[in-house]
């Protein structure tokens, strides 16, 4: 019975389980839990080093053990033992792991992609209508006593005279929505944003993605009654093509080397004067430095933000400003989701323990 127990796998478990207790109660009936003791970075290194984790076959991690580890760099994956084969990813952005680290010691790496989409959709959907409909400054001036903005001594006189009010908002439809990104969020954000708002889109992806456009352009011939219309859909070739005919633009392409600050001051200028931006991927993929300026400026009216370049950092500039409608990265926090995130992830384990391959590599592996 003991040489039994010796021969199953281990798993090393960087975060915890919140909500998928069942579908990992299944793992831990087949594989051995190891858990670190370290409370930081240096001394999870030291761990590592230490063999405490040796013969692991995989690690299980979630988006906030990054607090414990660092990032998943060059550096911390040189130090996880040689037997590590897997990398199972709580989430679908995964621009905390080096893809380059892992690949280079065999290490396959999984996400959850589209169990995450309806909710970050959602979100955007929430901040879009928010920016532009300037419900930030309200809702905020509201919590300081205020009404719609004005002081305290305005809404005593609005018994006779007018309080001071902040500006119009925009409604959204009949205008174009940039999506920046075509992957499961943004089809999603795109049969939302023509359903409930009747907006027109139009995208950039890395290449043109015919069989998305069809499903997104039938939507209105499947299921009938609820269905939401077909969406009005068009594919750009450039980024100038995108930014100059946007009234608002949804970020929703993965962070990584080339993504990194790929709206900056440049883009910002070729921007229609007044745009709103929504953003649900990663902080960095926008420059939020030059992002406070151009919110300064006028020339991006509102923006509404559920990632920060930073997190839990906030630029002070965007904090500051009553045009900013600040979400603390909640995309995918809904119990529903949260559960489907964990529960990919374990089928994830599930499938490199018994059949050694993972349920959804990360595109840079497909290969692999
Ligand atoms: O941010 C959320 C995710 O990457 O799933």
């Amino acid at each position: 019975m003991g040489s039994e127990e010796q021969q199953k796998p281990k798993i090393l478990l960087l975060g915890t389980i919140e909500h998928a207790h069942e579908a990992w109660s299944r793992i831990t009936s087949i594989a051995d839990i190891i858990q670190p003791t370290s409370t930081d970075r240096p001394s999870f290194l030291s761990e590592c080093r230490s063999g405490a984790f040796s013969s692991c076959l995989l690690a299980y991690r979630t988006f906030d053990s990054t607090a414990l580890t660092g990032p998943l760099d060059h550096e911390l994956i040189s130090a996880l033992p040689s037997s590590i084969k897997y990398i199972c990813h709580v989430g679908a952005g995964y621009d905390a792991i080096s893809i380059p680290a892992c690949t280079a010691r065999g290490i396959r790496v999984s996400n959850t992609p589209s169990a995450v989409d309806e909710a970050t959709a959602d979100c955007a959907l929430f901040l879009l209508l928010g920016a532009m409909r300037n419900f930030n400054a309200g809702m905020t001036a509201l919590r300081r006593n205020e009404w719609r903005g004005g002081t305290e001594e305005e809404v005593e006189m609005t018994k006779t005279k007018t309080i001071k009010m902040p500006p119009l908002g925009r409604d959204p439809r009949g205008k174009t929505l940039g999506i920046l990104g075509m992957g499961g969020i943004g089809k999603c954000l795109a049969r939302k944003v023509a359903g409930a708002f009747g907006m027109k889109v139009q995208y950039l992806n890395r290449k043109r993605d015919w069989e998305g456009e069809k499903e997104l352009l039938m939507s209105s011939e499947q299921g009938g009654g609820g269905s939401p219309p077909g969406v009005e859909v068009e594919w750009v070739e450039t980024m100038e093509e995108l930014l100059r005919a946007s009234d608002v633009l949804s970020l929703n392409l993965p962070l990584n080397a080339e993504t990194r600050h790929i709206i900056s001051t440049k883009e910002f200028a070729m921007m229609k004067p007044g745009i709103v931006i929504i953003n649900t991927a990663r902080g960095a993929v926008m420059d939020e430095a030059a992002l406070v300026e151009a919110l300064e400026s006028g020339q991006v009216q509102s923006v509404g933000l559920d990632v920060y370049e930073n997190e839990p950092e906030i630029h002070p500039g965007l904090l500051a400003n009553p045009n900013v409608m600040l979400v603390p990265h909640m995309g995918t926090w809904t119990v529903e989701t949260e559960t489907k995130m964990e529960e990919w992830a374990i089928s994830n384990v599930r499938m490199a323990i018994e059949e050694g391959k993972l349920r959804s590599i990360v595109p840079e592996q497909r290969d692999m």
